[in-house]
């Protein structure tokens, strides 16, 4: 099966941004500006939560991946770019291990 690149979709969406496309979900977005694309983060994020809840929801998959498109979206709008966030990542490598030590989290 054909898989999409998170990179390269995050490219393709700077694309738009930049070079606006009549007809594109992408490019009206962008135009209806951030609000609108919180909102749209928001609603995805609470359709990932009610599908993850219920283990038979064959949607599950596709709600994570609009998910992820939505907040690419916002990323873009943002200035933000994947590397910074893989950067941050990899910042927190090794931190893991800390959690224990930290009194203030019970039940752990
Ligand atoms: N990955 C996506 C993607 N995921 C989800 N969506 C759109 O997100 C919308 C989510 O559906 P909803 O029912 O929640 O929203 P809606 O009712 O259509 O729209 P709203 O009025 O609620 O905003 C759908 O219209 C989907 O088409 C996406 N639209 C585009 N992409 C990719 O973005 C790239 C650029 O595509 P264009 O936007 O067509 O230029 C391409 O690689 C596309 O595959």
């Amino acid at each position: 099966m054909a898989e999409q690149n998170l990179d390269e979709l995050y490219d393709l969406i700077l694309k738009r941004k930049n070079n606006p496309e009549k007809g594109s979900y992408t490019d009206y977005l962008f135009t209806k500006g951030l609000d609108k694309i919180l909102k749209k983060v928001g609603e995805e994020a609470t359709e990932v939560v009610v599908a993850a809840k219920n283990d038979s929801d064959p949607d599950f998959i596709l709600e994570v991946a609009d998910l992820a498109y939505h907040v690419e979206v916002l990323m873009a709008e943002r200035g933000i770019t994947p590397k910074q966030i893989k950067e941050e990542l990899a910042s927190r490598e090794g931190r893991q291990s800390r959690i224990h030590d930290r009194k203030d989290i019970k039940n752990w």
